[in-house]
C-alpha cells in the first residue's frame, strides 16, 4: 500500500533536492524506521539490495535453459516426429534418457549453488537499522527504501540515501567522482543538481572514513547510482579466467561436433540412407560429444573446493575464484597486517635533533585521541603509549586522513589558544611545514633542516621502523574549523617511530607460495626502505623497487612494459594500486591482491582473486572474493593447492570427453559409412552417453597427484587438442580392431555387431579413467576416490545389464556368445595398456 503509494517525487533521480522531512513522509518512515512487517512487505516489491540482478536462477529457469540447447531441443524434436510415426517406445527411452540426465545435472548444481550461497552469507555484511523503533542488524541485502541505517567510520554506505542527521560525517566518493578528499556531509538541504555535489546524499558503494550519522534509504539494488553503473560494469566486465577457459573449449567442442554431423549426415544423404534414421543418428552422435555435465562437474568440483577452503578458514564468495586462485602466479600484497602483525608499537618519539621529546608525543596522542576517523594501528600504538589526559584541551574540528594526502589533522583548543596539530607521513607533513622547532625555537626550514629529515627518516627506515611525523599551527581563536587549505605553514615537532615486526609465519607461508610457482610482489602505501626491509625479513627480494612518484609519470602502457620487473611498490595511492595489477593483468598473469584497507579496494576489485581478511574494512571485505577468517598466511598456499585441485579435476572430465568418447564417435561416424547398416542405433548411443555420464559423477570427489599442483595451470587449448588428437588415434585403432574382429570372426549381424560394439565401447570409455586420472602409472598413483570407484564401477555393471540381460531385446541387443564376449573383453584390456602408454605422450612433462 505505502509502496505503491511512494509519490513520484521521492523517486525522482535527484532525491536529495527533496527536504529529509518531505521524503521520510513520502517513504511512509521517520525517527522510529519502518515496521519489520513493512520492510519484508517492500522487500519483497523492491527486491533485494544488490547491484547485480539475482545470481540464482530458479529450477524452472534451469530446466529452460537446457531444453532450450539447440541439441537436447533437436533431440526432443526427433523424439516426437518418432514417438508419432508409431515408434512409442523409443520415444519413451529417449524421453527417459534426456529427463535422467537432465535431472541429475539440475539437482547437482542447485545443491552446490546451495552451498555457495550459505557460505557468501556467511560473511555478508551487515548493516545497523532501526525498525519497529528499535536497533537491530540486518544483512544489507534485506535493505528496503524507507528505512533509517545508522553509518559509523568505515562502514559501506548501503543503498542510496539522504542525511538525516550527522555528526562531523565525512565519505570517501572516490569510487564514484574520482577525488580522493573525503567530502563532507550534513543533513542541510541542498538543490544541487550534480549527485557530485549533493552534500546531503549518500550513495551505495562509497564508504565513510570519519564521524557518524543517520541515513534514510531511498534507493536500493540495481535502482542506486552505483547499482545502475555496476551492472553496465559487470555486463562488459573482462570474463574470468575460468569462463574464458570454458569459453575456449566450448568452442573447440563445437567444431568437432558440427563437422562430424555434417560428415555423417553429408555421406549418408548420398549413399541414399533413410533420412529419418541418419538425421537420428547424427544428433545421438552430436549428444555423445556434448560435454553436457561439465557445467555440473565444474559447480560441484567448485562447491567442493569451497566447502573445503572453509574448514580451513577460507570463505569463498565466488565459487569460480578457487579456480582462479590455482591459476594465479603473481600475488600482490600490502604490508602492514598482511606481511607484518597488526599490532603496531611506538618505539620512540623523537625531536629533528633525534633526541627523545615529550612533546612529540603529547601532541601526537592529542592528535590520535581528538580524530574521528578510521582507527589505524598507528594511533592505537600512540594511544597506548603514553596515559596523558587531554590535559584542558577539547576538540573543535579535523580533516580526516586520506591516501592521497598521507596526513591527518585535528583542530584542538585550550584557554584562549586554538592550535591544529598535524601528523602523517614525513614527506606529506615536511611538505606543509614552514619551519622546526628545537628546544621550543623554531628555525626556518631551509635546504639544511630538510636533509637532516631526510637522513633521520632514512636511517630509522633501513632497520624497518616506520616514522610518522607531527606538526602544529597556532590558529587564529575566531575560527572554530579547519580544511585542507589550513595544514600549510606548519612547525616541525619531531616524530613517531614505530616498530612493525614481520608475522611470525610469513616467511614460511612465503616460501610455500613461491615453491607453488607463485610471484610475490609487495604494494604498499609505505616508504621505500621499510618496504625494502620487511620484504627482506621474509624472504622476498628487494632490489627493484618503484614508488609512487615514478608511477605517476609513466602511461598506462609504460607501466605494462616495466611492472614485471618491480618486486616493490612503495608510497602508492590506491589508485595506482588498481593500476598495477590491470598493468599485470595485460600481462596475461593471472594476479592475486591481498589487502585489508579503504586503499585496498580498487586493487581487490580489478585482481582475478581479491582476497581480504575478516578484521578489515567493509569496503575491503564488500570488493573481495575471498575472505580469510583467521589472518594467517599460510592458509593461502593450501588454497592454491585446493584450486589447482579442482582444475585438475576438470581436466580430468574434459580429458575424458575428448579421448576415448570422442574417438568412439568418431569411429562410429565413419563405421556408419562402411556397414550397410547403422554401428548403434540412435536409441544406444542415447543409453551410452546416459550410462557414461553416470560413470563420470564421481569425478568432482576424486584425489589428485602432487604433480599436479605443483606448478599454475591455465587452460591451454593446444594441450587439450593434442590430448584429443592422440589418445582418439589410440582409440579408433580399438574401434577398428573390434569392428574387424566382429565382422570377419565372428560374422555378426547387425544386432550382433551393436551389442558386441556397445559393450566394448562401455568398457573403454568408463575403464579409461583409471588410466588418465594420473599423470603415473595406474599402481603408483594415488588412490581413486570410492565415489569415484562406486560411479564407475556401478554405470559399468548398469551398462553390461542393459546389453546383456533378458530385456536386452527392449533395447535392439542380443544375446553374446562365450568367445566374442572374451575378445571384446581382451580388446578392452589391450586398449587400456596401451592408452596407458599413449599418456604419456598426450600430456607432456611440465
Ligand atoms: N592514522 C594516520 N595518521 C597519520 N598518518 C597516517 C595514518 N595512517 C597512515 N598514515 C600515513 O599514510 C601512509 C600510508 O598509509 P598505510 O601505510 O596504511 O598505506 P598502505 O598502502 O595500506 O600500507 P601498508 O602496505 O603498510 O598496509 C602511512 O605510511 C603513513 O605515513
Ligand atoms: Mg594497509
Amino acid at each position: 500500500m505505502i509502496a505503491q503509494s511512494i509519490p513520484a517525487e521521492a523517486l525522482v533521480a535527484e532525491f536529495w533536492q527533496t527536504p529529509k522531512e518531505e521524503l521520510c513522509r513520502a517513504l511512509g518512515s521517520g525517527p522510529e524506521g519502518l515496521t519489520q512487517t513493512e520492510a519484508k512487505r517492500r522487500l519483497a516489491i523492491f527486491g533485494a539490495n544488490r547491484a547485480d540482478a539475482s545470481q540464482s536462477r530458479s529450477a524452472l529457469r534451469k530446466l529452460g535453459q537446457r531444453l532450450w540447447n539447440p541439441l537436447i531441443a533437436m533431440l526432443l524434436a526427433a523424439a516426437l516426429v518418432s514417438g508419432l510415426s508409431g515408434d512409442i517406445g523409443s520415444f519413451a527411452i529417449i524421453a527417459t534418457v534426456l529427463s535422467l540426465s537432465i535431472t541429475l545435472d539440475i539437482v547437482q548444481e542447485h545443491r552446490a549453488e546451495r552451498t555457495a550461497e550459505a557460505l557468501r552469507e556467511s560473511v555478508a555484511i551487515q548493516a545497523d537499522v532501526v525498525r519497529d523503533g528499535r536497533d537491530m542488524t540486518v544483512s544489507v541485502t534485506a535493505l528496503v527504501p524507507g528505512d533509517v541505517v545508522k553509518l559509523r567510520i568505515g562502514d559501506l554506505i548501503p543503498a542510496d540515501g539522504i542525511v538525516l542527521d550527522a555528526q562531523e560525517l565525512h565519505v570517501n566518493e572516490a569510487l564514484m567522482t574520482g577525488e580522493p578528499f573525503p567530502a563532507f556531509k550534513t543533513d542541510a538541504p541542498c538543490a544541487a543538481a550534480l549527485p557530485a555535489d549533493a552534500t546531503n546524499a549518500l550513495f551505495a558503494g562509497t564508504s565513510t572514513v570519519g564521524g557518524s550519522g543517520r541515513m534514510l534509504v531511498v534507493r536500493t539494488g540495481g535502482r542506486t547510482r552505483f547499482g545502475a553503473i555496476a551492472s553496465a560494469m559487470a555486463a562488459d566486465a573482462p570474463p574470468t579466467a575460468l569462463e574464458e577457459g570454458v569459453r575456449r573449449l566450448g568452442v573447440l567442442i563445437l567444431r568437432l561436433t558440427l563437422f562430424l554431423m555434417l560428415f555423417v549426415l553429408m555421406t549418408h544423404l548420398v549413399a541414399h540412407r533413410p533420412a529419418m534414421e541418419s538425421f537420428l543418428f547424427a544428433v545421438a552422435l552430436a549428444v555423445g560429444l556434448t560435454p553436457e555435465l561439465l557445467p555440473m562437474v565444474m559447480t560441484v568440483t567448485l562447491a567442493r573446493g569451497a566447502l573445503r577452503m572453509a574448514k580451513r578458514k577460507v570463505i569463498v564468495k565466488r565459487l569460480s575464484a578457487i579456480h582462479d586462485l590455482g591459476a594465479m602466479d603473481t600475488l600482490c600484497v600490502d604490508k602492514t597486517g598482511t606481511l607484518t602483525e597488526a599490532r603496531i608499537t611506538l618505539e620512540a618519539h623523537i625531536d629533528p635533533q633525534d633526541r627523545s621529546s615529550d612533546r612529540v608525543l603529547s601532541f601526537a596522542h592529542l592528535n590520535s585521541t581528538f580524530q574521528a576517523g578510521v582507527r589505524s594501528p598507528l594511533d592505537d600504538a600512540i594511544l597506548s603509549a603514553s596515559r596523558d589526559g587531554a590535559d584542558g584541551w577539547v576538540r573543535l574540528s579535523e580533516v580526516p586522513f586520506d591516501f592521497e594526502r598521507r596526513c591527518l589533522s585535528v583542530l584542538a583548543a585550550r584557554h584562549d589558544e586554538h592550535m591544529l596539530i598535524a601528523k602523517g607521513a614525513p614527506e606529506s607533513i615536511l611538505a606543509r611545514c614552514a619551519a622546526v622547532e628545537i628546544d621550543g625555537l623554531a628555525h626556518p626550514l631551509d635546504a639544511i633542516w630538510h636533509q637532516k629529515m631526510a637522513d633521520i627518516q632514512a636511517r630509522y627506515a633501513r632497520d624497518g621502523f616506520r616514522l610518522l611525523a607531527v606538526a602544529i599551527r597556532s590558529i587564529p581563536v575566531g575560527q572554530r574549523t579547519i580544511a585542507v587549505g589550513d595544514e600549510t605553514s606548519l612547525t616541525m615537532l619531531g616524530f613517531c617511530v614505530f616498530a612493525d615486526p614481520p608475522k611470525q609465519d610469513a616467511a614460511s607461508a612465503i616460501e610455500a607460495l613461491t615453491s607453488l610457482g607463485v610471484t610475490i610482489k609487495i604494494l604498499s602505501g609505505d616508504h621505500d626502505a621499510v618496504v625494502s626491509h620487511v620484504a627482506r625479513a621474509v624472504g622476498l627480494p628487494s632490489e627493484r623497487v618503484m614508488t609512487g612518484a615514478e608511477i605517476s609519470e609513466l602511461t598506462d602502457a609504460a607501466l605494462v612494459a616495466r611492472v614485471d620487473d618491480v618486486d616493490l611498490f612503495a608510497r602508492i595511492d590506491p589508485d595506482q594500486k588498481g593500476r598495477i595489477i590491470a598493468a599485470l593483468r595485460r600481462r596475461n598473469h593471472v594476479v592475486g591482491f591481498m589487502g585489508d584497507g579503504v586503499n585496498d579496494a580498487p586493487a581487490i576489485h580489478a585482481a582475478h582473486v581479491g582476497i581480504s581478511v575478516t578484521g578489515a574494512t567493509e569496503v575491503a571485505r564488500a570488493a573481495a572474493d575471498m575472505i580469510l577468517v583467521t589472518p594467517d598466511l599460510s592458509v593461502l598456499a593450501a588454497g592454491v593447492r585446493e584450486g589447482r585441485r579442482t582444475f585438475a579435476n576438470i581436466l580430468k572430465y574434459v580429458r575424458m570427453g575428448t579421448s576415448s568418447n570422442f574417438g568412439n564417435m568418431l569411429s562410429m561416424a565413419l563405421a556408419s559409412i562402411v556397414l550397410p547398416f547403422l554401428p548403434l542405433l540412435p536409441l544406444q548411443i542415447l543409453l551410452n552417453n546416459l550410462i557414461y555420464d553416470l560413470s563420470e559423477i564421481g569425478i568432482p570427489f576424486d584425489e589428485v597427484d602432487r604433480e599436479d599442483v605443483a606448478q599454475p595451470e591455465t587452460w591451454n587449448m593446444a594441450g587439450i587438442l593434442r590430448f584429443s588428437i592422440i589418445m582418439g588415434m589410440a582409440s579408433s585403432l580399438f574401434d577398428a580392431i573390434t569392428f574387424v574382429v566382429l565382422l570377419e570372426v565372428f560374422e555378426a549381424d547387425a544386432a550382433l555387431f551393436r551389442t558386441g560394439w556397445f559393450v566394448e565401447s562401455i568398457l573403454t570409455q568408463i575403464l579409461v579413467i583409471f588410466v588418465i586420472r594420473s599423470r603415473r602409472m595406474p599402481w603408483r598413483a594415488n588412490r581413486p576416490h570410492n565415489i569415484l570407484i562406486a560411479t564407475s564401477v556401478g554405470a559399468l555393471l548398469a551398462g553390461l545389464a542393459l546389453a546383456l540381460g533378458p530385456w536386452r531385446g527392449l533395447f535392439g541387443f542380443t544375446a553374446l556368445s562365450g568367445g566374442i564376449l572374451a575378445a571384446i573383453i581382451a580388446i578392452a584390456a589391450a586398449y587400456l595398456v596401451s592408452a596407458n602408454a599413449a599418456k604419456r605422450l598426450a600430456i607432456p612433462e611440465a
